[in-house]
This record gives C-alpha cells, sequence and structure tokens, in this order.
C-alpha cells in the first residue's frame, strides 16, 4: 500500500525531512524553496477588519443588492435592539443619496469612555473596528437581541467607503469619522447637546466592493415597515431625499410608520383587499416562561388570517431578524396550531380531524410569527434561521393554551375551520391514494393521474370534470366544486398543439397522458365510449386571449383524437365573468367589456359609484365567485361544444387551416379576417 504522506521520489534522492527539534523549522541543504513551492509564506493572517473586506460574503451573504441592503439592516437592527430593551421610542431613516444612508434611535448611545481592555481607544472606536465587539454577549445590557456576533457595526464600518458616528450622551455631542474601517480622526466632542440622546450612523457602501450598486428607496422603507410592525414600542420616522423616488413609485418621500396593533396591523395591511378569509384574522401575544433566574424568557406574537383562497405564507421573526428559512420557532407554531385543531376535533368527537398537518392548516394561511428569546442560535451571520432548540418547546407551550381558548370561544368559527382543514387533509390523502393506487395494487387497472381531484358519485352521466388551466385555478376549482359531482384536473399551460404535433410527441406529452387517463376512455382508434368516466367534460380557463387559447388547443384535440366526445355532446365551455361590479347589495358579473359597460348602464342607479373589479384569473378570483357564476349546475351557464354533420368538412379544412402544420394557411385566415376582430386582450 502506498504511504500517502511518504515521499513520491526513491527514498535515495529524497531530501532529508527537516528537523523539528530545532523548534523552527530548517530546510535541508540546498533546497531552497522554489517560486511555486507551497510553504508557510502562503498562509496568511488577516487582522483587524481585513478579513471582511477580503471575503464580505462571510459576513454579509455576498455583495449582491441583498448583501448591500443587509448593511442597511445591521444598523438598523442595532437601534431596534435598543427600542426592545426599552431605551429607545424613535428611529429616524433617511437615505439622504443613492448611496447614502443615515440611522438615527433616541436610545442611551453607543459607550463613548475608554475601553478596559484598550485604554487607549473609546469603546466606540473598539465596536466600530473589532470583529466580536458588543454588549450583547452576556446579556446585561440587552435581554433580548437581535445582535449577538458583536460583528455587525464593524462589517458596516469595513465595507464604507465613508462612515460617520455621532453620539449623545449625558447632553454631550461626540463625533468620529471612518473610511474603510479606519478613523479619521480621534474622537472629538462638538458640544452640548441638551436635547438630544443616542447614535447616528450615516454611512456609505464602498463602491471597491459593491460596484454600482445603489439604495432602493421601496426596499428600505419596506424593511422600517417590516421592523416597525415587530415591535408597536417603537415609531421609524422614514425619509427620502424626494428626488431619488422614479416615476410610479409609490414609496412616501417621507412618513412616520407605527403599528399600534403590530403583526395585525401588518398582516392586514398586507392582505389583499378582496381576500376572502374563512375567519376575521386572530393575532395576539403571550410571555415566554420565565428563565430560571428570573429574567424574562421572552415573548411570542402572531396574526394569522384563514384563506378560502389565494397565497399561502408564514413570515417569521426572532429578536425583530427575519427568519426567511423558519427554524424552531416555527416548529414550535405550526405544532401548537395543529394539535390545537385536532383537540378541538376530539372535542367535537369528530375523529376526522386527526388527519390535519400543520401544511394542511397553514398551506391556507397568511401568517407572521415574532419571537423575542434570549440568546438565540441563528444560522450564520446573516441568521436567515433559527436553530435554539429551546424556542420551539417555549414557543408550542406559549401558543397552545391561547389555540385552545381562540377556538373554545368561538365555536362557530372554529367548526367552519375545522370542516375546512379536514376537507383538505382528505383531499390531500385521496391525492396520495391515488398516486400510490397502482403501485399498492397490481390489479388495478386504473391509473389516475395524481392531478385529478375526483368526483365520488358512481353514476357517470351525473357527474363532470373541469379542465382548469394551472394549479392555482386548480386550487380554486377544488375549493369551489361540488365533492359528489364535480371532479377537477389542472393542465399545466398550454397543451400541445395536436393538429401540428406527430403521434409519437402527443403520446409523449404528459398533461395530454394525464387528460386521456382521467377520462378513461382513450383516444384515436383505441376511443371507447362506454369507459367515459363523466357526463360531462367542461373545459373551464381564464377570460382572455390565453384562456381562450388554451380552449382552443383542448377543442383541437378532442376533435382529431375523440371526436365522438362533441358529437355525442360530452363537451362543453365554461364561461367565467371577467368583472365583478357592485353597488351596495347588488352585485353583477359581466363577461368582457361590453358586457361591462351594458350592465353598469342598465343595471345599477344612474350617478350612484360602481365597483368595477377585473378578475385577472380563475385562481385570483374568490371561490365563492367562482362557484356562483361558473360551477354551480343551477347558476352557471355553459356553452355546449358542437360539430354539425353538414359542417364537419369545413370545420376539418378549418381546424387545419388555424391550428395545423402550414403556418401560412394561419397567416393567411388572419389576414382575412383581422378586420373582424373588435377587441384583443393582451
Ligand atoms: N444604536 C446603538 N445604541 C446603543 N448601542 C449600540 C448601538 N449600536 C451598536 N451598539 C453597541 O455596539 C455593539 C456592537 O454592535 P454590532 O452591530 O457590531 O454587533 P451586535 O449588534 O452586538 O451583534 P451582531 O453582529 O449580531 O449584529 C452592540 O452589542 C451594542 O452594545
Amino acid at each position: 500500500m502506498n504511504d500517502l504522506f511518504g515521499p513520491k521520489s526513491s527514498p535515495k534522492s529524497a531530501p532529508k525531512p527537516a528537523s523539528r527539534r530545532a523548534g523552527k523549522p530548517s530546510l535541508a541543504s540546498g533546497a531552497e524553496p522554489g517560486p511555486d513551492a507551497y510553504g508557510a509564506h502562503d498562509i496568511e493572517v488577516l487582522e483587524g477588519l481585513e478579513p471582511v473586506r477580503r471575503r464580505p460574503g462571510m459576513y454579509i451573504g455576498g455583495t449582491d443588492e441583498g448583501a448591500y441592503h443587509h448593511l442597511a439592516a445591521e444598523i438598523l437592527d442595532n437601534a431596534m435592539d435598543e427600542a426592545v430593551a426599552g431605551h429607545a421610542s424613535t428611529i429616524e431613516m433617511r437615505l439622504e443619496d443613492a448611496h447614502t444612508l443615515m440611522v438615527r434611535d433616541n436610545g442611551r448611545g453607543i459607550p463613548i469612555d475608554p475601553h478596559p481592555k484598550f485604554p487607549d481607544r473609546s469603546a466606540l472606536e473598539v465596536i466600530l473596528t473589532t470583529l466580536h465587539a458588543g454588549g450583547k454577549f452576556s446579556g446585561k445590557a440587552y435581554d433580548t437581541s437581535g445582535g449577538l456576533h458583536g460583528v455587525g457595526s464593524s462589517v458596516v464600518n469595513a465595507l464604507s467607503s465613508k462612515l460617520e458616528v455621532e453620539i449623545a450622551r449625558d447632553r454631550v455631542l461626540w463625533r468620529q469619522d471612518y473610511a474603510r474601517g479606519i478613523p479619521l480622526g480621534p474622537l472629538t466632542q462638538l458640544g452640548n447637546a441638551p436635547n438630544r440622546r443616542g447614535t447616528m450612523i450615516r454611512f456609505s457602501p464602498d463602491p471597491e466592493i459593491f460596484g454600482p450598486l445603489a439604495f432602493s428607496p421601496a426596499r428600505l422603507y419596506r424593511l422600517c415597515c417590516s421592523k416597525a410592525a415587530l415591535f408597536r414600542g417603537v415609531q421609524i420616522r422614514w425619509s427620502v431625499e424626494p428626488s431619488l423616488l422614479k416615476a410610479g413609485d409609490e414609496t412616501p418621500p417621507e412618513t412616520l410608520i407605527h403599528f399600534p396593533n403590530g403583526l395585525a396591523d401588518s398582516l392586514n395591511a398586507e392582505l389583499p383587499a378582496d381576500a376572502s378569509l374563512l375567519a376575521p384574522v386572530w393575532s395576539g401575544d403571550a410571555d415566554l416562561p420565565q428563565a430560571a433566574d428570573g429574567r424574562t424568557g421572552g415573548r411570542v406574537e402572531w396574526a394569522l388570517a384563514f384563506r378560502e383562497t389565494g397565497q399561502a405564507s408564514l413570515e417569521s421573526f426572532c429578536n425583530t431578524i427575519p427568519t426567511p428559512q423558519g427554524g424552531t420557532h416555527e416548529t414550535g407554531f405550526r405544532a401548537a396550531l395543529v394539535k390545537g385543531f385536532r383537540a378541538w376535533g376530539d372535542h367535537r368527537k369528530n375523529k376526522r380531524a386527526a388527519a390535519i398537518t400543520a401544511e394542511d392548516i397553514l398551506g391556507a394561511t397568511s401568517a407572521k410569527l415574532s419571537v423575542f428569546v434570549r440568546d438565540p442560535q441563528f444560522q450564520g451571520q446573516t441568521k436567515e434561521k433559527l436553530t435554539s432548540q429551546e424556542a420551539a418547546r417555549l414557543v408550542e407551550g406559549a401558543l397552545r393554551d391561547r389555540v385552545d381558548h381562540w377556538l373554545g370561544g368561538n365555536p362557530v368559527q372554529a367548526d367552519n375551520l375545522l370542516a375546512f382543514f379536514i376537507e383538505r387533509a382528505e383531499e390531500r390523502l385521496r391525492r396520495r391514494d391515488q398516486r400510490d393506487a397502482p403501485r399498492k395494487s397490481a390489479t388495478n387497472k386504473r391509473c389516475l393521474p395524481g392531478k385529478l381531484t375526483d368526483c365520488t358519485r358512481s353514476n357517470v352521466a351525473e357527474t363532470e370534470i373541469f379542465l382548469v388551466e394551472g394549479d392555482s385555478a386548480g386550487g380554486s376549482a377544488r375549493q369551489a366544486r361540488d365533492r359528489e359531482t364535480q371532479a377537477v384536473l389542472p393542465l399545466k399551460g398550454k397543451i400541445l398543439n395536436v393538429a401540428s404535433a406527430s403521434v409519437d410527441k402527443m403520446r409523449a406529452n404528459q398533461e395530454l397522458r394525464d387528460l386521456i387517463e382521467a377520462l378513461g376512455c382513450g383516444v384515436g382508434r383505441d376511443a371507447d365510449m362506454s369507459r367515459l368516466r363523466y357526463g360531462r367534460v367542461i373545459i373551464m380557463t381564464d377570460a382572455d386571449v390565453d384562456g381562450a387559447h388554451i380552449a382552443t388547443l383542448l377543442m383541437t384535440f378532442f376533435y382529431r383524437e375523440l371526436p365522438e366526445l362533441i358529437t355525442r355532446g360530452h363537451l362543453y365551455l365554461a364561461r367565467p365573468p371577467l368583472y365583478r361590479i357592485v353597488q351596495g347589495s347588488k352585485t353583477v358579473y359581466a363577461m368582457d367589456d361590453r358586457d361591462r359597460d351594458r350592465a353598469i348602464k342598465r343595471e345599477f342607479k344612474a350617478g350612484a359609484k360602481v365597483e368595477v373589479s377585473r378578475f385577472k384569473g380563475l385562481g385570483e378570483m374568490p371561490v365563492s365567485d367562482l362557484k356562483r357564476t361558473t360551477m354551480d349546475p343551477a347558476r352557471r351557464t355553459l356553452l355546449k361544444v358542437i360539430s354539425l354533420p353538414e359542417d364537419r368538412l369545413a370545420t376539418s379544412d378549418r381546424v387545419e387551416s388555424l391550428m395545423g402544420r402550414k403556418p401560412e394557411l394561419r397567416f393567411q385566415f388572419i389576414q382575412d379576417h383581422a378586420r373582424s376582430v373588435e377587441l384583443l386582450d393582451v
């Protein structure tokens, strides 16, 4: 076996090993290191703030826009820590020019007395020029701070072409200036400051590190809003030099940001006006158990909006630091919610509640969670994930009781939510079973696509399947459907154009395969209508040009591959509205612009205000509207797709010219008919 560490050349010619006894390595005579030899001289020891400038990514996660704005967050976080500790009430952030930001607080001010370990330097200078210097290690000066590592300010200083700091303490104002982490002079007393206290930092990120990047007013403003929502005891005065706001930028040039109801205020502000909520926003806060030494154990605060439709989200924070990658506080939060709802199910003797998971709840919820804990552990300096083990237990413990109380105090609401989550859980299980079915049983011949949400009734004539455009519309349709008779199959975007595709390409296309499997009756020569699994096949796409295109592709597919679906009258088009028009308690839906204008003129009182909303797509449409206008058999209108026998030849020609392999025919048709197109929705 080769000795991996042994000499590569023959023992005879090998240089003698360097002596270790001398205490200092020596080189064998005549063996001067060549210019390429790797030795001690290659090992650099970076001192002071040099490592930050050489490897900024390690401290701020990179040198991109996110990292650039992370510098602002570091300074703002220090001011927030001062506020959360009860020493500051107002923070000011001003974007003075595209590259210069000023942050000021009215807290205690960074200490300026000489540091005991470095008596010739102020604590301020030590903080700004030394890594791992800070007042948050012991927990004496701050209970639950976002700062932990003692590097934030020094990193900002190292990466700034200039940084000015002013401290107002004991009615005296001090100032020191830095460039790239190096003090430009001593800390100097500027004079008396009888009405001022706290810290002001003005800095400009170094273009040598960040190139041409600049601050984004919108991003900084959002940062201030999200911080202010996390601590109701603080107000943030935001301003930006107005010339930095581009046309159309909705960022206010100056405003006072304050959320007296904390997370609930900010969640409400972010929810779309027409968000269909299953219950009013639920928010609250609770203390975490005290530490053994009697000091505060911290707090947890939450706000939840249970949504019938729309995008689910969970935004979490620890000690005001955003944790986009979640962590242990989220684990505790999820556990408290799921256990709470299952317990409510037990209380209601509803055994089906046992199937609920945290995903079933949070997959239909916009939520915010903020915790304040002592000595938090994060992953890395950018602190994107909380890893403190005890946070899960503390948060779950504090929240569990509150969930129980809330559900018990609002039983009707609790029952509604429970039913909704059970339905989500059962649907998830059904999907899983459908996916696993062919694997579980070799005798099960039918292999239904995983995306299909089937209906339960066995009498085929009474059932229908909705072919919908995309997963988001699929989600809404699943909620709006009648589970017994209506199935939903979401199709991803535009399906293959079968009129111009080869048979092999068609067979390989997953969307078409899913569709064929769901219908169950085969296509082409294999088609057997007696095996069709639904009485009606309904194409339901958005009421816009893309939707019409998808519907056309589907109709072409059926026309070519399963014509009997049309000739026997099984194929339909749903007619979702494009507009909802409301005046007082009256609501009217309109299919298109003309319909809308006519409705406004004829159906509503003239002069009074009407509210018109345009549905961006089926996925955005509130479930109740989708059900009422498009899916409920008692109230909807469907268009039946027909092909008259005498027209078949003409239809076939037209399909070939519009959808087939000869684009020149399509072009000719568009030219011939361009004048008859009145309105194009693009
Ligand atoms: N605005 C401020 N008011 C009072 N003290 C401050 C302020 N900003 C910074 N300090 C003091 O300076 C110390 C160092 O701050 P720095 O930002 O370098 O690190 P940190 O906040 O302790 O930890 P982290 O590196 O995790 O942010 C803080 O611990 C605090 O004692």
